[in-house]
C-alpha cells in the first residue's frame, strides 16, 4: 500500500499564477508626487462641503462629472481646466467634483482602466499606470476641482486615496464585504451604487456595514501585507443607477429609496446617476435624464443631494486601442456627454437649483 510519503508531493499552489512582481509602496509613490499643503488643504476643504450637502447642510447639488473613465491624461488635465472654468461661475449653486476613474470593473472582461493598462495594449504595466493615476489626480487638483472615483482594487487607496474627495462602490462590488470594508476606513464620503439587478438594499447594507468597525487584510504606507483596523465611515449614501428592470430614477423610485432609507433610520439624502441603466448608456439619453431630474429640482423635489453625469469633450465612445489611434477626448467605456452639451446642462442645473430654493423660500 502507498503512503503520501512515497511519492514528490505534488504541487497545490499557485497553479494558475503566472507570476509576481513587486509593486510600489505606498509611501514611495506619495513621496515621488506630494499631495503638497494647497492640495491637500482643498481636500479636506471639499470633503466637508461634499459631507454638508449630502447632509442638506448646503443646499448645493453636488455634481460628480466627467469621464466614465480615463485613458488620455492629457486629454483629463484639458477636460479637467474646461469644466474648472465652468464650474467657477456657478459655485453658488452647483458643488461639482471632477470624476476621475481610473479603475473599470467589467460584466465580463474589457480594458480595466489606466492603473491596470497604461498602455490599453494588455501589458498591464500597473506600476506606470499608479504614478500616471496620481499625477492626473495632482493636475485636476491644480485646477481647484475636487475629484471623485470609484474605489475598486482594495489595496490601490494608500497610493491614491489622500487626493481624493468623494469615492464611489460600484454595482457590481456593492453587495462585496471586502469594498464595504475598505470604505469603512476610507477618510471621505463613499457613495454605494444599487446592484446591477436593480435593488437597494445591498447598497443600504453597504452604507450600514462600512458605518462600522472593520478588522481585515490590507497593506500599510511601506507597502508591507498588514492586519487593518477602521473605526467605520458614517459619510455614506446610496446611488440609484437603474437596473436590469430599467431606470429608477422617476420622481416614484426616488420616493420608494427614501422611505427605505428612512426606514432604515438613514438620512433621507441620495444621488442619481444619469448614466448606465438610467439611460442605457446612451449619452443623447443621459442629457434627457439630467434635464428631467433638473425641472424636478427646480420644482422642490426633496431628497436629491446629487446627480453624476458621463462626460468627456466629444461625444459617444470608441472601442479601447493604443491612445496614438483614437479619436481625442472620445470614451474608450461608456458613451459620454459631449463638452458643449456638458456646459448647457451645468448652466441648466445651476438654474433649476435656484429656481428650487425660491421655491422654498
Ligand atoms: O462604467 C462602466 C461600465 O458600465 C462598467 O465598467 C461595465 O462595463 P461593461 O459591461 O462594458 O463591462
Ligand atoms: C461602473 C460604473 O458604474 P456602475 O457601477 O453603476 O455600473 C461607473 O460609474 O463607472
Amino acid at each position: 500500500m502507498s503512503t503520501p510519503t512515497d511519492t514528490a508531493a505534488p504541487q497545490t499552489s499557485d497553479l494558475r499564477v503566472r507570476g509576481f512582481q513587486p509593486l510600489v509602496a505606498p509611501a514611495v509613490l506619495r513621496g515621488e508626487l506630494p499631495l503638497g499643503p494647497d492640495r491637500a488643504a482643498l481636500v479636506a476643504h471639499s470633503r466637508a462641503a461634499v459631507k454638508d450637502v449630502l447632509a442638506g447642510d448646503d443646499d448645493r447639488l453636488l455634481l460628480v462629472v466627467g469621464p466614465c473613465s480615463v485613458h488620455d491624461p492629457a486629454a483629463a488635465k484639458d477636460y479637467a481646466q474646461r469644466l474648472a472654468a465652468a464650474a467657477a461661475p456657478l459655485a453658488d449653486d452647483l458643488l461639482v467634483v471632477m470624476r476621475v476613474y481610473f479603475e473599470k470593473p467589467r460584466t465580463t472582461v474589457g480594458w480595466k482602466g489606466l492603473i491596470n493598462d497604461p498602455h490599453l495594449n494588455g501589458t498591464h504595466d500597473i506600476g506606470l499606470g499608479l504614478r500616471l493615476a496620481r499625477q492626473v489626480l495632482l493636475d485636476v487638483l491644480d485646477t481647484g476641482l475636487p475629484v471623485g472615483c470609484e474605489f475598486l482594487e482594495p489595496l490601490s487607496p494608500q497610493h491614491i486615496a489622500d487626493a481624493v474627495s468623494w469615492g464611489a462602490i460600484g454595482a457590481r462590488t456593492t453587495e462585496s464585504q471586502v469594498h464595504r470594508q475598505l470604505a469603512s476606513g476610507l477618510s471621505m464620503p463613499i457613495g454605494f451604487k444599487n446592484s446591477t439587478d436593480g435593488d437597494l438594499a445591498g447598497a443600504i447594507d453597504g452604507c450600514r456595514s462600512a458605518a462600522g468597525e472593520h478588522t481585515f487584510f490590507g497593506v500599510d504606507e511601506d507597502g508591507r501585507a498588514s492586519i487593518v483596523s477602521t473605526s467605520g465611515n458614517p459619510d455614506c449614501h446610496i446611488i440609484l443607477r437603474g437596473g436590469r428592470g430599467g431606470p429608477n430614477y422617476g420622481p416614484a423610485d426616488v420616493r420608494d429609496a427614501l422611505a427605505l432609507l428612512a426606514k432604515h433610520g438613514m438620512p433621507e439624502r441620495l444621488v442619481v446617476d444619469a448614466s448606465h441603466a438610467n439611460s442605457g448608456k446612451d449619452h443623447v439619453r443621459q442629457a434627457e435624464v439630467v434635464r428631467e431630474l433638473g425641472d424636478r429640482i427646480a420644482l422642490g423635489e426633496r431628497g436629491i443631494a446629487g446627480l453624476m453625469i458621463e462626460s468627456f469633450i466629444e461625444p459617444g465612445r470608441q472601442e479601447p486601442a493604443p491612445l496614438e489611434t483614437l479619436v481625442y477626448g472620445q470614451s474608450v467605456t461608456d458613451a459620454c456627454v459631449g463638452w458643449d452639451e456638458t456646459e448647457r446642462l451645468l448652466n441648466e442645473l445651476a438654474a433649476a437649483v435656484r429656481a428650487g430654493r425660491e421655491r422654498r423660500a
